[in-house]
């Protein structure tokens, strides 16, 4: 087949300049999902494919994003992607628009992932490799705001199995704990302070991997790379850690490549392709996800709200499960995904290359252009950086927080994009606010928006709302919601109480915040502040009333001490910034160690309560 490439060349090489491009298959109102970009990189011939005579199959059209690929038989075929990269982009330039808008994501708690796929040999590995050192100089070069304690962690996945490249190929375990997380049990994690070292550890899993190469005969292109890199901030102990992924997935084959191959290649090949098959799926269904979410819902016919469920088969593979922070649309992180479609333009090679172009489409995730929507004072989504930073002044609590700090170019939409642990550094900014305020402002935010979601038509009845999230407005207008809304608020139903300093008025049903250290006991240390439910005073206990560690309560008040009390702890939900009471989980808290009055809300629907602002 090659001889007979070659020995048509020259007519091929006339076809192609003959040829007249069709128009590509683009339409003015369509978009593609913001949260992911599918991009082209077309390698250069080498050196043996140019001496041997072979033309290019591929060719970029001008300054869009299309590209023209050409058979032999006369057959053409154009593929556009979100960007393009031709044979003279350096890697430089790839980092620059692609990657680097990834690393700040990923400093500010977001989860950001490349993937780099193609045909064997088309230059994965040297685009993977070349943007790790882009990024290591990135997250050293101290260019980005605050400081993070940057973890390294590199594994290979070959089929089913997973080994880590930076402990001598030792084979690890991926778990999914009963959080839900996918967690890389026997994985070495290695911190990272300076360049040297950083590259140091992409060298020595590249090296790791190239051996094996050799040893097995191409067996790099037999196995997906991923380079995980969790930015830990010091600063909101108890905030996600930002992630990125940098992934060289296996080589894909074409059915012609693996006619030659013996039982277990064939079966690794199927293995290779089913893995890159769910990662497409799980890649489009949370992009088709992510596109949904900020869209208000339909009603269907019954007036309800509605929105279908996307499924995102992560668990289907090695591959996805190890990813499954990246896939799954319940985890609620912010993520952002980026694809290299890495491309061979040898016309030997044509077939795979029209394989990966083809894959390289379907990943794009086709969303009607959105319509320059009226802006509606309860949808947070519609609401331009005008209308969002007035929202901040004025429901931010007190003092409030800079508006300017928090969103001083964003969209309501965009804002409710932002990575959860991005959006709290940002209201930090601002001076004298504390975390607290912080999230519970963030949890505000996201009440509204979800709150948005639900209402349906204006015909829905108002009984799809939660109890605790109606807007002012209809809580107002509905004393019965209002009543709802104050049964599942801890704050004071006093009105004015807010002028008595709240040691002054402690009673059952008050959340107040202390610092771990000054209340030990077993399980305590849920962040740089905890929470506790004011239960009853301990002097006012029977003798038989013990606290968690089977201490007597009634004894721990002593005439001399402040009041103490006996209160039930809150510990961290599943979900960010929600808390879970432990009724029976109660301690001894004296009012000196009370920081201060907490704000927290029950919510109905998800069984959680938020701090509230
Ligand atoms: N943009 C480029 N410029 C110059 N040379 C390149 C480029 N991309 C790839 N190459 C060269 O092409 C060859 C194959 O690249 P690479 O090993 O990265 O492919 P791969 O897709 O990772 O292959 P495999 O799947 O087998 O691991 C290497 O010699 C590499 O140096």
């Amino acid at each position: 087949m090659e001889q007979f490439l070659l020995d048509n060349a020259a007519h091929y090489n006339k076809l192609v300049k003959a040829f007249k491009s069709a128009p590509a298959g683009n339409k003015p109102d369509e978009t593609t999902s913001p949260e992911i970009v599918v991009s082209a990189r077309i390698r250069p011939l080498l050196d043996d494919e140019t001496e041997q005579g072979f033309p290019p199959c591929i060719f970029p059209r001008g300054d869009s994003n299309t590209v023209d690929l050409h058979e032999l038989r006369q057959r053409s075929y154009n593929y556009t992607v979100d960007k393009l990269f031709g044979q003279d982009s350096t890697t430089a330039e790839i980092y620059e628009s692609l990657v680097q808008p990834l690393v700040p994501w990923a400093w500010g708690g977001g989860v950001a992932t490349l993937f780099a796929y193609g045909q064997t040999g088309s230059g994965k590995t040297f685009t993977v490799s070349g943007l790790e050192k882009h990024v290591a100089d990135t997250l050293i070069d101290g260019s980005l705001d605050g400081e993070r304690k940057i973890h390294v962690c590199i594994i290979e996945l070959a089929g089913q199995l997973a080994y880590d490249l930076l402990n001598n190929r030792k084979q690890i375990s991926v778990l999914e704990d009963s959080f839900g997380t996918s967690q890389l049990a026997g994985a070495l994690e290695h911190a990272v302070t300076d360049k040297p070292t950083f590259l140091e550890l992409i060298e020595r899993a590249a090296a790791l991997r190239r051996t094996v190469a050799t040893q097995k005969n191409d067996s790099s292109s037999r196995s997906h790379a991923i380079c995980r890199i969790r930015l830990e901030n010091p600063a909101l102990p108890s905030a996600d850690d930002g992630l990125l992924y940098l992934v060289d997935l296996a080589g894909s084959e074409a059915a012609r490549d693996r006619s030659a191959h013996d039982t277990a290649r064939m079966k690794e090949s199927r293995e290779i392709n089913t893995s890159l098959s769910v990662l497409k799926d799980c890649i489009r269904g949370r992009a088709m996800a992510d596109a949904g979410s900020l869209a208000p819902q339909e009603p269907n016919k019954k007036g309800k709200a509605c929105k279908p469920a996307q499924y995102v088969p992560f668990r289907q593979s090695t591959l996805t499960k190890t990813l499954k922070h990246v896939f799954d649309p319940a985890s609620a992180r912010a993520c952002k995904t980026v694809v290299v479609a890495c491309v061979n333009p040898c016309l030997a090679d044509v077939g795979a290359t029209k394989s990966t172009l083809r894959y390289a489409e379907m990943l794009r995730v086709i969303v009607p252009r959105a319509k320059t929507e009226e802006i509606r004072p309860d949808v947070p989504a519609t609401w331009d950086n005008a209308t969002l930073r007035a929202w901040i002044d004025q429901n931010s609590g007190k003092p409030p927080l800079s508006s300017q700090h928090l969103a001083p170019t964003e969209t309501g939409a965009q804002l409710l994009r932002l990575p959860v642990p991005e959006f709290l550094t940002r209201c930090l900014r601002s001076s004298d606010a504390t975390e607290e305020q912080a999230q519970a402002f963030h949890t505000k935010l996201w009440k509204l928006h979800v709150d948005s979601q639900r209402a349906t038509a204006a015909t829905a009845p108002s009984t799809t709302k939660s109890a605790f999230t109606p807007s002012s407005s209809t809580a107002a207008a509905d004393p019965e919601m209002s009543r709802l809304e104050r049964l599942a608020s801890s704050a004071d139903p006093e009105p004015d109480s807010s002028a008595i300093p709240f040691r002054d008025r402690i009673r059952p049903g008050m959340v107040i915040a202390y610092r771990p250290d000054t209340v030990p006991f077993q399980g305590a240390q849920f962040g740089a502040r905890n929470y506790a439910m004011v239960m009853a005073p301990a002097v006012s206990l029977g003798d038989r009333v013990c606290d968690i560690r089977g201490n007597r309560v009634n004894t721990q008040q002593t005439s001399d001490d402040k009041p103490k009390y006996l209160c039930a702890i809150f510990t961290p939900g599943l979900m960010t910034g929600s808390f879970t009471l432990h009724v029976w989980h109660q301690v001894v808290i004296g009012v000196d160690e009370m920081e201060d009055e907490a704000l927290m809300e029950f919510d109905y629907a998800t069984r959680y309560f938020y701090l509230t602002v």
